[in-house]
């Protein structure tokens, strides 16, 4: 895969990353704010800080040492006439100039280097925090959205740390040097100065404060506009064989127009902002130049001097206007990481278990168990169910749509935790065990087969860390899918065939065949088919209730089967009847047709 061969590049390059401390990923037990947690990332790249740290005040200090020098070129002219005097200053300047130019290059570089292994490691971060994430987390928490914090929101925060936080610095130390050196050269015109400045601040203070709020609205729409693009566009057949192309437009023009509109204001409230700074700055050179040049009419001050000295504003101007642009960048990474790190920092509430699951035999036993969403907490889904399952049992959940099947075996996978009553697999309660080996154990084959964009034979191994040739031709015709992944009609690459985003490549039964080899693969204890035939047409689902019926046949695993046709189901075990989350029937097919109930109502209705 070719994320695997830049991993390996990029691993030969030896570029140390970061260890992330998942307890505090799991704890979110962070409370600092965001730029002290920026600060603190950087904080563990000293070799680049004490470069680029070096760089900057030797360029900060030879910046401010060069209108002096200038001054003293120009006394020199106009005072000693002496070339030789002249040639000295101007040797000065020149190796200024290059010291100048080495050191820029090397704060540049280093803290350029410093922000891309913050975001780096920021990025990896996050996206390791998803991955804890509970499942309930992506409940209320939209996919473009996230996808967009990812992206374009670390980008801003690229952008706010990596040259940003020399800039800033070096003009901070510029201004300072300048202000020194304005008041030594002249105290008389540093007043003059002073009379700007006030006014400048808190024009600058209210602009910030604007222009972080229409920051984080612009970040926000961006947000959206990318929700609806990666939503549109990973449905794309719905798309087109409803004809809404038309509407995907409209309906993406509109939330682009907001990020327009906002990116507007901001670019309304750059505009004024430097304009006014603009003319605040020339009426302080033209004022110095006024007085100063009368100084200097009268003999109190010499032209070098004056000179000096508006090279002296000048440079403080400059450094003031570009500290406020830095400023901006690095609100706007402010803003940013804070939604970044509300992320990172929201706490797990599913906590892992230590009890070893890989010995567990497939027998559960569901206790008293009552739930809600916790997106939907006024609504119970599950209400007081108890249930057994014995080792190497058939069940199936039936019962109308919405009445609870899903949400149960969402329990057995502890993707949620009852609010009531306990779940346990061989007598443990569920919260008990390492959640990663009972996944381990527990094969889930769901509705909607969802396959990855890599070949089929990744796609089958996915999750097992070791595997042979065998493991996967056993999972393949266990799924019944041996036969078409070798036909070389069919697939002339075999398992090295790439199954394009999602599986398009495949059909539907072929894709969940895959699902099933990928499930059966791990060779688990407890085997869940959540409606794994309803969304196939009859060929595909014959094909895959004998990959099922099979497994059934085989006795060895305890299997979890939620169905819609009933045909599918009568052989089972046991048969559990769902209805608004309550379990009102249970036992053999033939027993629930002699007790005339609810199961048998379901049978009737579908053979009309
Ligand atoms: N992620 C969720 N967040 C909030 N409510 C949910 C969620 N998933 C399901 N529900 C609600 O829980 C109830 C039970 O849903 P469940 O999916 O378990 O039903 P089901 O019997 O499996 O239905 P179907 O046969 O249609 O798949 C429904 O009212 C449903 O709206």
């Amino acid at each position: 895969m070719n994320l695997e061969i830049q991993y390996q590049e990029f691993q030969e390059e030896k570029i140390n990353i970061p260890t992330i401390n998942t307890e505090n990923v799991i704890n979110g037990n962070h409370k600092r704010s965001s730029i002290f947690r920026l600060i603190q990332y950087s904080l563990q790249y000293k070799l680049l800080l004490v470069f680029g740290n070096l760089g900057l005040l030797i360029t900060s200090v030879s910046m401010v040492a060069l209108p002096y020098l200038a001054g003293k070129m120009i006394d020199s002219i106009t005072k000693s006439n002496s070339k030789e005097n002249l040639n000295f200053l101007t040797l000065q300047f020149i190796v200024l100039t290059v010291v100048t130019a080495f050191f820029t290059f090397l704060r540049t570089y280093a803290f350029s280097i410093l922000g891309e292994k913050i975001t780096f490691h920021l990025r990896n971060e996050l996206f390791q925090s998803l991955m804890l994430k509970d499942i309930e987390f992506f409940d209320s928490n939209r996919s473009g959205e996230l996808i967009s914090r990812l992206s374009s929101d670390i980008s801003v925060i690229n952008k706010g740390t990596n040259d940003s936080i020399s800039t800033l610095l070096k003009n901070a130390i510029q201004v300072l040097g300048s202000l020194i050196l304005l008041c030594f050269i002249s105290w008389r015109l540093t007043l003059v100065l002073f009379c700007v400045i006030p006014p400048s601040t808190i024009m600058a203070i209210v602009f910030v404060k604007k222009y972080k709020q229409l920051r984080k609205e612009y970040q926000q729409s961006i947000a959206q506009a990318t929700q609806i693009a990666s939503e549109v566009l990973s449905n794309m057949r719905i798309v087109r064989s409803f004809s809404t192309e038309e509407r995907e437009s409209n309906s993406y023009q509109k939330a682009n127009q907001i990020v327009f509109t906002f990116g507007n204001k901001m670019a309304l409230l750059g505009s004024q902002f430097m304009a006014i700074g603009i003319v605040l700055a020339y009426a302080v050179i033209l004022a110095i130049l006024y007085y100063g040049g009368t100084l200097v009419i009268d003999g109190e001050s010499t032209l070098g001097d004056l000179s000096s000295f508006v090279l002296y504003t000048l440079t403080m101007t400059i450094s003031l206007l570009a500290l406020s642009g830095t400023m901006n960048e690095m609100i706007s990474a402010a803003a940013v990481s804070e939604k970044i790190f509300d992320i990172i920092d929201h706490p797990v509430k599913i906590r892992n278990g230590s009890v070893d699951a890989s010995n567990i035999t497939g027998q559960i036993n569901i206790s008293d168990v009552t739930f809600c969403y916790p997106t939907k907490s006024s609504v119970m889904s599950l209400k007081r169910i108890n249930l057994e399952i014995n080792q190497g049992e058939v069940v199936a959940f039936v019962g109308q749509s919405g009445s609870g099947k899903s949400t149960i075996v969402q329990l057995l996978q502890r993707f949620y935790d009852s609010i009531q009553g306990s779940i346990l697999f061989d007598n443990i309660d569920i919260k008990e065990y390492n959640l990663q080996q009972l996944h381990k154990q527990i094969g889930f084959v769901a509705q909607e087969p969802t396959l990855f964009s890599g070949t089929l034979k990744d796609n089958i191994t996915y999750g097992v860390d070791t595997f042979t040739q065998e493991d996967i031709d056993n999972a393949m015709k266990l799924a019944n899918a041996y036969d078409f992944v070798t036909d070389l009609s069919i697939f002339p690459d075999g398992l090295e065939t790439i199954v394009g985003e999602r599986g398009v490549k495949l059909s539907g039964g072929q894709k969940q065949r895959i699902a099933i080899a990928r499930a059966l693969i791990k060779n688990p204890k407890i085997l869940i088919f959540d409606e794994a035939t309803s969304a196939l047409d009859s060929e595909s689902e014959f094909q895959v209730q004998k990959a099922i019926d099979g497994l059934v046949s085989s006795g060895q695993k305890t299997i979890i089967i939620i169905a819609h046709r009933l045909s599918t189901v009568i052989n089972s075990n046991k048969i559990i009847v769902v209805q608004n989350g309550y379990i009102v029937e249970q036992g053999k097919h033939q027993e629930l047709i002699e007790k005339n109930g609810v199961y048998k109502q379901l049978i009737e209705r579908q053979l009309q």
